[in-house]
């Protein structure tokens, strides 16, 4: 077994409410739990609800300032806060303090959603409107309702369950068919290539559920990609261009 680099992580509000041992305290705390949750909702709501258009940024908490994938986390953030969009990320480091940066340094609105892990943890310091969730779900849910789009940078499972998240929605029309931009062609062709000959040859997706996705390592074609999409969307509703 792999040695836990951190033997006394501290347990999160969320690692209680997902505790699946402990079935003494389902009756006793669970129903307080839910308010809290409740709570967090209506913080994010009050809090976010005057945003003007954005976009979120995913992308590895672990990317290195100066690295190649942080200057083009920082060149989107800068990018989308030009073409008039608020940048949501994780509130994080590496990506989401790239994008974060960018965006504040293009004179943007940068938003971070931050949240609670079992190892200190603070928001990144170039953030102008800031939140802190305990619970992964509430966070996911403001991410999708507050975004016009999804711009996903080179990450690891936190990246990917965010990417499928979205693409879930999306396929299942729970959210408005909205753009979700892969940036860092070299990284993400590896996936594309398996989605189209494992998932769609093996008829697990349909050929149009690929198309959701654009491809690309250049910025302005991203943005340029969101905002038109963005207006078809405003113009036609969530039919299919
Ligand atoms: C150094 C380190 C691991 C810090 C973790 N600190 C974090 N702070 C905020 N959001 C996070 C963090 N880790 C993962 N996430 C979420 O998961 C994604 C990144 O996960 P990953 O590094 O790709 O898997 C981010 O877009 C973010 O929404």
């Amino acid at each position: 077994m792999m040695p836990n680099a951190n033997p006394n992580p501290k347990i999160t509000s969320e690692a209680h409410l997902l505790d699946s041992v402990h079935r003494g305290e389902w009756k006793q705390r669970d129903a307080w739990r839910a308010l809290r949750i409740l709570s967090e909702f209506v913080d994010g709501f009050e809090t976010l609800s005057d945003l003007e258009p954005a976009v979120s940024v995913f992308g590895s908490a672990r990317t290195k300032p100066g690295s190649e994938e942080y200057v083009l986390g920082e060149q989107l953030g800068a990018a989308l806060a030009k073409a008039n969009f608020g940048v949501i990320t994780g509130g994080g480091p590496g990506i989401m303090e790239a994008a974060n940066r960018g965006a504040r340094s293009a004179g943007g609105v940068s938003i971070g959603l931050g949240i609670e892990l079992p190892f200190e943890q603070k928001l990144n310091d170039y953030i102008d409107i800031g939140l802190d969730f305990r619970y992964f779900f509430a966070r996911k849910t403001m991410f999708v309702k507050y975004s016009q789009a999804f711009c996903v940078l080179p990450g690891g499972f936190g990246t990917l369950d965010e990417l499928f998240e979205a693409l879930t929605l999306v396929q299942t029309k729970k959210v408005t068919r909205f753009p979700v931009v892969l940036m860092g062609v070299s990284y993400w062709q590896g996936l594309i290539d398996w989605l189209r000959d494992r998932m769609l040859e093996g008829g697990k997706i349909a050929e149009q559920d690929l198309d959701l996705m654009l491809l690309t390592d250049d910025v302005d074609e991203a943005v340029s990609h969101i905002v038109s999409a963005c207006a078809y969307l405003k113009e036609c509703g969530d039919e299919t261009p």
